[in-house]
């Protein structure tokens, strides 16, 4: 039996840094302390959700923020997959997801490879791409359990990238994210239901609560997704922590029984890194 519990702290994000960064640790500590072996926090768990914010509040890594995950994860001795936050890396500002191991050692950093620019009329509209720069490269770590790929909340959308992940050997893939209530609703749970049933992986989607003070209002509903495509855990909108076990051997029952990663048709399509 490979088993994991996941731990997913969907937090409140307010427009005070520090209490982001206090409320992530409490939340963090709480959940290791219920049993979690790998504890996941939403996209930008350190600063509010909006474009005009993300300069002011980036770090060079390690700075503060990455920091603190590092010293917790050692301490606690959990993995962390530090959901995502502002990284300033000369005059460029991406949307990154640091993850650490046990020894507090950073294993995964991914970059949110698709920007979030979307104009729905009626609805949300949001140009990450004003103020961010595009990560490059697919993030698959090792760990004790499997390897685990993250992207970031609007990477999910991109079966391919979510394919590479799952050859490059993921068994259980995270996405840090937020949603909205435009974007949440219609399909927040169908894709990851679809990418969990596709790539036959615990699919986890992590998201911020809902803050109505905020103009950009996070869906929430943080869930897991096991390989056959089921929801096993789903939050509301409110601040939680949502606990899940995983059984990984399930991945390869399922990859068994269902062979569809055997049955592609590599002769004639193949998803690739270029
Ligand atoms: N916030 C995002 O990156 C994505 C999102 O809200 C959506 O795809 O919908």
């Amino acid at each position: 039996m490979r088993n994991v519990k996941a731990g997913i702290c969907q937090m409140q994000v307010e427009l005070d840094k520090s209490m982001n960064l206090q409320k992530a640790e409490n939340m963090i500590r709480e959940a290791a302390g219920n049993g979690s072996n790998i504890v996941i926090l939403p996209e930008m768990f350190n600063c509010p959700y909006d474009t005009k914010y993300f300069s002011a509040f980036a770090e060079a890594y390690p700075g503060d923020t990455a920091s603190m995950l590092s010293h917790l994860a050692k301490e606690l001795g959990i993995y962390i997959i530090g959901g995502s936050v502002p990284e300033k890396d000369g005059d460029a500002v991406y949307n990154t997801s640091y993850s650490f191991d046990r020894d507090g050692k950073l294993i995964g950093k991914h970059r949110k490879m698709h920007l979030f620019d979307i104009d729905v009329e009626g609805g949300v509209r949001f140009k990450e791409s004003d103020v961010l720069g595009y990560g490059q490269e697919a993030t698959v770590f090792d760990t004790e359990y499997c390897k685990i790929g993250v992207a970031i909340c609007y990477d999910m959308r991109f079966p391919e990238l979510m394919r590479l992940m799952c050859k490059a050997g993921a068994e259980i893939i995270v996405i840090p994210a937020a949603f909205n209530l435009t974007t949440g609703p219609a399909h927040w749970e169908i894709t990851v239901r679809t990418r969990a049933l596709d790539n036959q992986v615990y699919f986890i989607a992590a998201s911020s609560s809902r803050n109505l003070d905020f103009t950009y209002h996070a869906y929430g509903h943080s869930c897991i997704a096991n390989p056959w495509g089921a929801i096993i855990k789903e939050a509301d909108e409110k601040e939680c922590i949502l606990y899940g076990e995983l059984d990984l051997d399930m991945v390869q029952k399922v990859r068994k029984e269902l062979p569809l990663l055997k049955h592609l048709r590599n002769d004639i399509y193949e998803v690739c890194k270029k």
